[in-house]
């Protein structure tokens, strides 16, 4: 049996937290769900979107809900070790309390089944095993549609070489049915799998896509809502029961479709293996080495062949694409012959932060772009350097974050005919701003395995997030 300590460790607390109360009142409202205000609530987000972006006052919009409730897949929540060893809580920390107030997390009715069945015996295995307790700072839960979860416990000391850790953790780990992660800093072990990933399966247009995610990197959060977005991504920004002419015209746009298809920000193939039933050729690139590996494992679990991942990030990508561009070996090693693509669609999904210069000229010499952002004020931003090129023709909200001020919103825009790109201005820098309506306020340290992540915690916990700065 592990040391055990009666009050926590200075290393173990983050000192900002430790002179505040917790409160339980407080956290309900991160925590709850308020299904009756749900629609109001959905409804001042589509309109906070259509204001931000006029110009797609003439398009086909169409708003995708959310489950109210269970519908989180990933949530991060800090240990509040008391006084007494055992006595522990979850916690997470409201967003607009300066003083960043821990918050005693009961349940979390937002989280998925299983993270909610979860919750509870993983506190429990902590609050009763010193070893496991000991320095346990923080705890991650990753779970997919289909049950598959993986655990993850991140510690303030080092677990490299604790062997009597790694028996309980794996212990544990069996008893849950779950892969277990364990993290310190600089290290990482998986327990009772063969790989830190979970199995998610998502239903598109009729069909399944089986999808391994990675812990540690980018995976949507609301997998309902995620079937709904890349459904209107694959049918390039048309509802399936929308009237039978829009169907016609979305076919024609994309699914019958003898040009290939550029994706960037592609992460473990989310959006590529769907959208690749309706193009010749797809290249998707994506800067994650893990999960451009993840990616290729996507492609044969799906049996699909026409689509080549490399890990490029989008301005190398769009220098690759420039007609004098030097040769990359990442493309060569991943046998991607760019001569032999005719890419006349783009599809981005790009972090909070949107597309930067490169990738906006790139979007611009396409005839179809499809952009879906988890920031609007970004997106709307990226839209008006655009809209010197292109027309919205479809636009969606997809309620990812409900009971928040966030969202995720799609825009499907078509090149004007005879626009003279010389008369364009450059692409331009976004400036660096805090986002006022739509961005959670992002603090703390954020070091890997070592002090708590405050900002994560509270984002991923929250539903504030896009997931984007999971790491
Ligand atoms: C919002 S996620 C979308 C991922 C994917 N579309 C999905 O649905 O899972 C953005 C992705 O962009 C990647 N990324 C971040 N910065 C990038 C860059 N400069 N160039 C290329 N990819 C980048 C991240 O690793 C992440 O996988």
């Amino acid at each position: 049996m592990g040391k055990r300590k009666k009050t926590p460790s200075k290393s173990s607390q983050p000192s900002s937290i430790k002179s505040q109360a917790m409160t339980d009142a407080n956290a309900l409202k991160l925590t709850r769900c308020h299904t009756e205000e749900y629609d109001s609530q959905l409804q001042q987000k589509v309109d906070a979107v259509k204001a931000l972006i006029p110009q797609a006052k003439d398009a086909a919009w169409e708003v995708h809900a959310s489950p109210k409730t269970a519908f989180r897949l990933r949530c991060n929540f800090q240990v509040w070790h008391e006084a007494e060893g055992e006595k522990l809580h979850y916690v997470m920390y409201d967003g607009d309390n300066e003083k960043r107030t821990p918050l005693r997390v009961v349940d979390f009715p937002r989280g998925c089944a299983e993270t909610q069945r979860l919750m509870p015996l993983v506190l429990d295995a902590l609050r009763g095993d010193d070893v496991l307790r000991d320095k346990c700072h923080e705890v991650r839960f990753h779970t997919t549609l289909r049950g598959s979860s993986v655990v993850v416990l991140v510690y303030n000391r080092p677990i490299d070489n604790d062997k009597n850790w790694k028996t309980k953790a794996e212990k544990l780990a069996k008893e849950l049915k779950v892969v277990l992660v364990g993290r310190s800093s600089k290290f990482r072990i998986t327990l009772n799998g063969d790989a830190p990933r979970v199995r998610e399966k998502l239903r598109i247009a009729g069909k399944d896509v089986n999808l391994y995610q990675l812990e540690g990197e980018f995976s949507q959060p609301n997998g309902r809502v995620c079937e709904k977005m890349v459904t209107w991504a694959a049918r390039g920004g048309v509802r399936a029961s929308s009237p039978h002419n829009a169907v016609d015209a979305q076919v024609e746009r994309t699914q019958s479709s003898k040009n290939d298809l550029l994706e960037l920000y592609c992460g473990n193939g989310n959006f590529t293996i769907p959208m690749s039933r309706n193009f010749r050729k797809v290249l998707a690139t994506e800067v994650s080495k893990a999960n451009t590996e993840c990616a290729r494992e996507n492609l044969t679990a799906n049996q699909v062949k026409n689509v080549q991942f490399a890990r490029l990030n989008a301005k190398e990508t769009a220098d690759a694409l420039q007609p004098d561009a030097r040769p990359f070996k990442r493309l060569t090693e991943a046998a991607v012959d760019l001569s032999s693509l005719k890419l006349e669609t783009l599809f981005v999904d790009p972090p909070r932060a949107g597309l930067e210069p490169a990738a906006i000229g790139l979007a611009r010499s396409f005839d179809t772009v499809v952009y879906v952002s988890c920031n609007p004020e970004t997106l709307a931003d990226d839209v008006e350097q655009l809209s010197h090129t292109h027309d919205i023709t479809h636009a969606a909200v997809f309620d990812q974050f409900p009971y928040t001020r966030h969202c995720e919103a799609g825009v499907l825009l078509k090149k004007r005919s005879g626009v003279d790109l010389s008369t364009v201005p450059e692409p331009r820098a976004r400036e660096k701003k805090k986002s006022k309506r739509y961005a959670g306020k992002r603090k703390g340290k954020g070091k890997g395995g070592g002090q708590a992540k405050k900002g994560k915690v509270e984002e991923a916990a929250s539903g504030g997030d896009s997931g984007c700065a999971v790491s």
